[in-house]
């Protein structure tokens, strides 16, 4: 063969793999974002490494952070940095709800997703016609899940803007723009008037607040009265013990790699509700058998993290993806080591579910 054909040759294998290396091996697992799309949200490219290091020495110490009131008043900015950071490589790798489920057997993740989002129609008694309320709401796919299933209106709240826009493209493309809203704000602080909702709920995102009281006390004024909110919280079980360095170095790998201010202890959930005004209806953590393990879907992907990461490094070296991204694809894989361990051992939940209740008749002081 002459020079030039085996040249012409080598370039168009070239090419074609590296095709077929980005565009098919890494394709989205829930299709809809592909790697290629990586952008780093709200982040200009130039500032996505310099944003991660920001990221990163604020919440290397995460109980540090939540413990003094001036650093607890910057965590919704630096939630807000690491959800520009980190939205796309969830929406790529995990699909549009960012959760995590009890494994069902013989159905697919998608099911047991919808599945464990569809149980807060049933705690809350969802009804077409009701307005209900999606605290820390992120792309939609609960939002879109609860509001076709119970015929309910849902208004989503997120702190995060890249998230809104992401979230009303998926709404759009789902039909249902017109029963889900999504509105950018703080959940500390929601832009809705009193007694504005018949029902709200929360997945695995009140565990950003520095203190639970202020988001349950804002979720408890926008309620009307007899109205019922379900959160699925992040927390901590009986079998964590604070002495084992081994249950603090996973705790706080976990702390870390998902932006929290420290994770709380299973029994303090209840009370804190009950400061804010609400009775608790229920309480049960979704984790425990017959509960099938949730964290089986992160540890059997251990070969797609391998193939993912050169994935992102790939596309870092030919600038598709900016700098930095590689980075934050290595902090999310080591978060999932800690979680994963955090199943294992019991001593970490993330889906420690409560059912609550705005008495029908609030007393002023607790409005
Ligand atoms: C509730 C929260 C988020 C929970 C989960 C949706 C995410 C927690 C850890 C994430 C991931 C870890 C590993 C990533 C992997 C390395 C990458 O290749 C593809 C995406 C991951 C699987 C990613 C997906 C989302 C998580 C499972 C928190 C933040 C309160
Ligand atoms: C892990 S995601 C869960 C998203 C969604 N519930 C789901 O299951 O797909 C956490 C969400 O909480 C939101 N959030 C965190 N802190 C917030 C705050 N202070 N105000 C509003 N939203 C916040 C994030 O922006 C993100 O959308």
């Amino acid at each position: 063969m002459e020079a030039a054909t085996m040249a012409w040759t080598a370039a168009v294998v070239g090419v074609g793999l590296v095709y077929w290396f980005v565009w098919v091996m890494g394709a989205a697992e829930v299709k809809g974002k592909r790697a290629v799309d990586l952008k780093m949200g709200s982040i200009t490219r130039d500032k996505v490494q310099d944003k991660y290091t920001q990221y990163w020495s604020f919440f290397r110490r995460p109980k540090e952070t939540a413990t003094t009131a001036a650093s607890a008043e910057k965590v919704p900015d630096f939630v807000d940095t690491f959800y520009n950071l980190v939205t796309d490589i969830y929406e790529w790798g995990w699909g549009q709800s960012f959760h995590f489920s009890p494994s069902l057997p013989g159905r697919s993740h998608r099911e047991a997703t919808r599945v464990h989002e569809e149980r807060v129609v049933d705690l809350l008694g969802a009804k077409p016609g009701h307005r209900l309320l999606d605290v820390g709401c992120g792309v939609g796919g609960p939002m879109r899940a609860i509001a076709a299933h119970s015929g309910s209106n849902v208004v989503g709240i997120t702190i995060n803007d890249y998230q809104v826009n992401r979230a009303r493209a998926h709404n759009r493309k789902a039909g249902l723009d017109s029963r889900c809203e999504v509105v950018c704000g703080n959940f500390l602080s929601m832009p809705f008037p009193d007694a504005s909702f018949d029902g709200a709920y929360s997945i695995e995102a009140t565990c950003h607040a520095p203190k639970l009281q202020d988001v349950y006390g804002e979720v408890f004024r926008v309620l009307k009265p007899g109205g019922l909110y379900v959160s699925y919280e992040w927390v901590t079980t009986s079998l964590y013990r604070a002495e084992d360095p081994d249950h603090v170095d996973c705790i706080q790998g976990i702390e870390r790699g998902d932006a929290l201010p420290g994770l709380r202890r299973q029994d303090e959930i209840a009370s804190i509700a009950k400061e804010v005004g609400f009775e608790v209806l229920k309480e049960q953590d979704l984790a425990l058998p017959p509960a099938l393990p949730w964290w089986t879907r992160l540890k059997m992907g251990r070969i797609a993290y391998w193939r993912n990461s050169l994935v992102v490094r790939v596309l870092t070296m030919l600038r598709i993806a900016p700098k930095g991204v590689s980075e934050v694809h290595e902090m999310l894989f080591e978060t999932a080591q800690h979680l994963t361990k955090g199943g294992e051992t019991g001593i970490f939940t993330p889906m420690h579910m409560v059912l609550l209740r705005k008495p029908a008749a609030a007393t002023e002081e607790a409005k």
